[in-house]
C-alpha cells in the first residue's frame, strides 16, 4: 500500500525577532506562505517495523539525521505503531537554503504517515507533534498561509495573498539557521510591520503586502553573501514588485504579477546563478 503527499517551500514575507529567551531560542513573529515548488514524498507500507529514508540527494542524509525520518520515528514511538515505511524523498527544493525544505519533508512525513498507518490525528494535532522536530514544521503540517509566533510553533492562519508569480534565487554559499540566530543584534532591530501585513492579507491588497515585506535577518546574512546582494539588486533592476530574502537565507524571492516580467527577472539571473525557479504563489493548502 502507498500513499503520496506534496511538501511545498515556505516563504517569509516578513519576519521579526522580538528578544532572546531563556531557552536559548527567539521570540520570532513571521508571516509566511507557501510556493508551488516542492519534494514529492512516496511512503509504502513494510511489515519489518522499520523506517527507512531514500532520498537521492547527495546533500541529504537518509539515516536518523533526515527530518523525514525523524517524524516517522517520532509518530511509530508515540503511537506504538507496530508497522514499518519506506519513505521515498524526491528533492526539488534546493537544501539549506532558508525555504524549510526538510521541514515540509517531515510535516509531508506526519501526514503520510497519519494516512498510511490509519492514527486519524488532526492536522492540529500532527503540528504539535512537529513541533518536536524543528520550528518550522509545525507551519509546514499546514503549508498554508499563517502568522507564526513563540519559536515559530503558534499558528494562526491567514488568507492566501493575492495570486502572483514568485522569482526564487539561491546564492551558492548556505547558511547555518543557528549562526544567523546567535550574530543577530538586538539592538536596533527596524521591526517589519506584522499587524500591516495580516491587514493586508485580509483584504487581498497586494500591493499592500509588496510594500511591507520585511526580515531582520537580513541584517546578518546579507553582509556576508555577496551573491545574495546581487540577486537583490538584479531582481530590483529587472522590476520586481517585492523583494526579500527568506527565512535565515540565503534564497531571494521577489514578487511579480506579471508572467512576462516574472522570466524577465528569471532570464536576467541566470548569467551568474545557477538555483533560478519560477513558481506560482500557492497560500492555500494544495497538499495532494
Ligand atoms: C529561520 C526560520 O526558518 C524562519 O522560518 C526558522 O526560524 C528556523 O526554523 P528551523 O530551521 O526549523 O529551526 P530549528 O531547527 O528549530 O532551530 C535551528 C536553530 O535556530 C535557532 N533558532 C530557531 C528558531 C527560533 N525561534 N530561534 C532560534 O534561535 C536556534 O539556535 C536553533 O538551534
Ligand atoms: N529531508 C531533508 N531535506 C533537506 N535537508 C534535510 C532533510 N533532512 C535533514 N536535512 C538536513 O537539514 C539541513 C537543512 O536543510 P533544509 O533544506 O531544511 O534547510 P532550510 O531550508 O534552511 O531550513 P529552514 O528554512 O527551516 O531553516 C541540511 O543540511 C540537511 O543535511
Amino acid at each position: 500500500m502507498h500513499v503520496s503527499e506534496k511538501a511545498p517551500a515556505k516563504i517569509n514575507l516578513t519576519l521579526d525577532v522580538l528578544y532572546k529567551r531563556q531557552d536559548n531560542y527567539h521570540e520570532i513573529e513571521m508571516v509566511m506562505t507557501t510556493v508551488d515548488l516542492a519534494d514529492r514524498l512516496e511512503f509504502t507500507l513494510t511489515n519489518d517495523n522499520k523506517i527507512r529514508v531514500d532520498s537521492e540527494n547527495r546533500f541529504v542524509p537518509n539515516d536518523e539525521r533526515n527530518l523525514a525520518f525523524r517524524a516517522a520515528k517520532l509518530l511509530k514511538d508515540r503511537f506504538h505503531v507496530q508497522h514499518g515505511a519506506r519513505i521515498k524523498i524526491e528533492k526539488h527544493i534546493p537544501v539549506a537554503a532558508g525555504l524549510a525544505g526538510g521541514s515540509s519533508d517531515a510535516a509531508a512525513t506526519l501526514r503520510g504517515l497519519n494516512r498510511l498507518w490509519n492514527l486519524n490525528l488532526s492536522l492540529e494535532e500532527l503540528a504539535n507533534l512537529g513541533s518536536e522536530i524543528g520550528s518550522d514544521v509545525s507551519f509546514c503540517v499546514y503549508s498554508s498561509t499563517a502568522v507564526a509566533r513563540g519559536r515559530g510553533e503558534k499558528i494562526e492562519k491567514l488568507p492566501a495573498p493575492p495570486s502572483c508569480w514568485v522569482v526564487l534565487a539561491k546564492p551558492q554559499q548556505g547558511v547555518s539557521t543557528q549562526s544567523v540566530y546567535e550574530s543577530l543584534s538586538l539592538d536596533n532591530i527596524v521591526h517589519p510591520d506584522t499587524n500591516g501585513m495580516i491587514e493586508a492579507l485580509h483584504s487581498g491588497d497586494y500591493w499592500g503586502i509588496c510594500k511591507r515585506v520585511k526580515n531582520v535577518l537580513e541584517a546578518v546574512t546579507l553582509p556576508k553573501q555577496p551573491e545574495a546582494n546581487q540577486i537583490k539588486e538584479q531582481m530590483i533592476h529587472s522590476g520586481a514588485d517585492a523583494v526579500l530574502m527568506s527565512g535565515s537565507g540565503p534564497t531571494i524571492f521577489g514578487l511579480v504579477q506579471q508572467e512576462t516580467r516574472a522570466i524577465r527577472i528569471y532570464n536576467s539571473l541566470r548569467g551568474f546563478c545557477e538555483d533560478v525557479y519560477v513558481v506560482r504563489m500557492l497560500g492555500t493548502e494544495s497538499l495532494d
